[in-house]
């Protein structure tokens, strides 16, 4: 069939800014996401986006994504083979949301513009590498496949940022639900206990940090990432040095970032402590915040819980191993903005930190730790896999920093309305 005879599909194209799970993502033209349909997940939508939903757990639509229904791929959402769901605006729960698309993020490169570099040095441009793994192994359905291949319509919450600096959290001690077999539940009791996810209740399964290059105010750049194998490698000690190197951008830790995420999950964690309706089992918290330069534009983060696809209904009882999560990693943001206070920060040792070039006047070349820093949360020691950075600069050093990489650098280019970002291809 050619394309005229199919006015009503659309292109999905893979997205670029996947950072973690099991299966690929893409993006409708309208800038929503479509996820492989799960049942139980999409179970736990259609209720939360139901007339059926307990006034109790209202909250949940302020901290998870808007839910566009059911749809074939290549299916406009206005025919009858998309089953659009009625979502409602986190502003207000009981309402139904605009049905016409969020406006696109002017400000927003194209994702050809963008560069990643992984963990062992390959360069990637246009996807995430684990956008381009997922891509890779899963061939994008063609509209002859498409409809066998059911998705769920979900709002993107990078949407609206112009560099989204993503890490993806598993929280909770338990990952598997009550249907699992038993060679199911072995396997992931072995891999929580091998993992930060017993001890903890958090395992990093996939980030993207962005790190400026040549000067602290420098708008280019590049996205480094980690993905899930590195996170599962990770021990109690290494989780503060880890989310320190996801807030640093290779010149300074972004407390303006750090101290606007603490603020969302201490209110999450406000209604996690009274809910009493759902297991969020393997779920994932996944916090953005925005990596072009604060100047220019507002600082901002979002942080969102999603994949549900193993939450069930807890008849009562409270998530205690998804709590422990969401108290841990609020103890590390504290620790972050703490070690800030006392002018250090603990990142991870080399190859991590390193991989940017970075000028004479970045602030990340290593020194000796002051005694007054706050040590890694583990009593097990961590000075030998954390080197401390540097203070972070004031404003007045910022500012003449500012005006000096714009005259020792012609190149360098400011953020303006008119030409917001500007990213490290050519680097
Ligand atoms: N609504 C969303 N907005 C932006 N990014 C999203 C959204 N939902 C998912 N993602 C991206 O996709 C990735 C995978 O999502 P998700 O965890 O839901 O998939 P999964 O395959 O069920 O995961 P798992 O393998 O842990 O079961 C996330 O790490 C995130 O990068
Ligand atoms: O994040 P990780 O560490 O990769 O762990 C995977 C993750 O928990 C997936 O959600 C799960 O698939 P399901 O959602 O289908 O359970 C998969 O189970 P699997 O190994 O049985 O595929 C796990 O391996």
């Amino acid at each position: 069939m050619d394309a005229q005879s199919q006015p009503h599909k659309r292109p999905v194209t893979p997205y670029p800014h996947q950072v973690g799970g099991h299966g690929q993502l893409t993006v409708t033209s309208s800038g929503r996401i479509l996820k492989p349909l799960l049942h139980k997940e999409l179970a736990f939508y259609n209720y939360i986006n139901s007339d059926d939903l307990h006034p109790d757990m209202r909250w949940i639509t302020h901290f998870t994504p808007k839910f566009y229904g059911e749809a074939q791929p290549n299916a406009n959402p206005s025919s009858p083979t998309a089953k659009a769901a009625r979502p409602r605006s986190p502003s207000s729960p009981r309402s139904s949301c605009p049905s016409n698309s969020p406006p696109p993020n002017p400000k927003r490169p194209p994702s050809e513009d963008l560069c990643w570099l992984t963990h062992d040095g390959v360069l990637h441009t246009a996807l995430s590498p684990w956008a381009a793994q997922m891509s890779s192994r899963i061939a994008i359905p063609s509209s002859s496949t498409a409809r066998s291949h059911t998705s769920i319509k979900l709002e993107d919450i990078n949407r609206s940022f112009c560099i989204p600096c993503v890490i993806d959290c598993k929280i909770g001690t338990r990952h598997y639900d009550d249907d699992a077999s038993e060679e199911k539940r072995r396997r992931h009791i072995e891999k929580a206990n091998a993992t930060t996810s017993a001890k903890c209740g958090i395992r990093l399964t996939g980030m993207q940090s962005f790190k400026r290059s040549a000067a602290p105010m420098s708008p280019t750049g590049l996205f480094e990432s980690r993905d899930k194998y590195h996170g599962r490698t990770l021990r109690e000690h290494d989780l503060l040095p880890q989310l320190t190197w996801f807030f640093h951008d290779n010149f300074r830790v972004r407390v303006d970032a750090v101290a606007q995420v603490l603020e969302r999950i201490r209110r999450l964690r406000a209604h996690l402590i009274h809910q009493r309706h759902f297991f969020f089992y393997s779920s994932s918290l996944l916090i953005v915040y925005e990596g072009a330069l604060p100047q220019h534009v507002p600082s901002k983060v979002d942080v969102r819980m999603i994949d549900f696809a193993h939450t069930v209904r807890s008849n009562g009882r409270r998530d205690d191993g998804y709590l422990k999560g969401i108290d841990y990693l609020i103890s590390v943001l504290n620790r972050i903005l703490q070690n800030e206070r006392n002018d250090c920060s603990v990142l991870p040792a080399s190859p991590s930190s390193s991989s940017v070039p970075s000028s004479s006047t970045s602030s990340s070349s290593p020194s000796s730790s002051p005694s007054s820093c706050a040590s890694p949360l583990s009593s097990s020691s961590p000075s030998a896999t954390a080197l401390v950075a540097t203070r972070s600069k004031t404003r007045h050093e910022q500012q003449q920093e500012q005006q000096q990489s714009v005259n020792d650098d012609g190149r360098t280019r400011h953020l303006t309305a008119d030409q917001p970002c500007v990213h490290g291809v050519g680097m």
